[in-house]
């Protein structure tokens, strides 16, 4: 089952040409499915999309087979679909714990809540290791971990990822791909953006090359890193030669 769906979107700002030019893709509950394509492609409006951030001009948005096409950002995540954004969101003067129960706010249940946050704290260990510091003290990749940790406070389906990597060090990436190989193995979908394309697609199971508003090719993610062509235009080169047999 699809825990989230667009279906043949047209979207856009303003009076400008639509961005989505009849787009769509299905987010398969426990995958990991990342977006690919150049630069301006759209992959970012299609989070905006998918979050309520921007209302579709057609086309339908559907999570777990329900229709939300049109709702807002808060229908959106009290339907289980969580957004973290591009760039640094924590509040570097609150502390971790403050941070990621913010993430819980909407949460009535306080033994609920509490065992949420044990949950994630047990997903992210850096998390629960540094839980009483502040967050601004925290290193880039491990900020990111507690964005990640306030997202799934309120146990998404959804999980939409803008950019993860973005600014982190290789050392600092490859542990965010693998804590979104734990979210996802912890049973929430992923629709993931990111530059890294070649890193992203090494963790997640499924791949779709966004251009010109469209899907230009869709598929078992390693099948696309192993498509040359693909690897030149979308994946900044092809993949390393494997070394001569001896
Ligand atoms: N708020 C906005 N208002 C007007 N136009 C926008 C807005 N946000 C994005 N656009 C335009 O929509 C197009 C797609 O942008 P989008 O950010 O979705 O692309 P992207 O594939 O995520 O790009 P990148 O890889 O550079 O982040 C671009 O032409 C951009 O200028």
């Amino acid at each position: 089952m699809s825990e989230i769906e667009l279906v043949d979107v047209q979207a856009g700002y303003g009076r400008a040409a639509p961005v989505l030019r009849g787009f769509s893709v299905s987010v398969p509950a426990g995958s990991v499915v990342c977006l690919v394509g150049p630069n301006g492609a759209g992959k970012s409006t299609v989070l905006k999309v998918a979050s309520g951030l921007l209302s579709p001009r057609s086309g339908r948005v559907m999570v777990g087979g329900k229709d939300l096409t049109g709702a807002g950002p808060q229908k959106m995540l009290a339907e289980g679909v969580a957004l973290v954004l591009q760039g640094h969101s924590v509040f570097r003067e609150m502390t971790v714990e403050e941070n990621v129960l913010l993430g819980g706010y909407t949460l009535n249940d306080k033994a609920a809540k509490s065992r949420r946050a044990k949950f994630v704290q047990e997903l992210f260990p850096v998390v629960g290791e540094r839980w009483r510091s502040l967050a601004g003290l925290l290193s880039g990749g491990q900020q990111k971990q507690v964005e990640f940790a306030r997202s799934l406070m309120v146990d998404p389906k959804v999980v939409l990822l803008d950019e993860p990597s973005m600014g982190l060090d290789p050392k600092a990436t490859s542990t965010i791909f693998e804590q979104v190989a734990r979210m996802r193995d912890a049973g929430t979908a992923v629709l993931l953006v990111e530059q890294n394309a070649r890193r992203a697609l090494q963790t997640a199971d499924l791949g779709c090359v966004l251009d010109l508003g469209r899907v230009h090719i869709s598929g078992p993610a390693a099948d696309l890193l192993a498509d040359p062509q693909l690897g030149e235009l979308y994946l900044g080169g092809r993949p390393a030669e494997k070394p001569p047999v001896p």
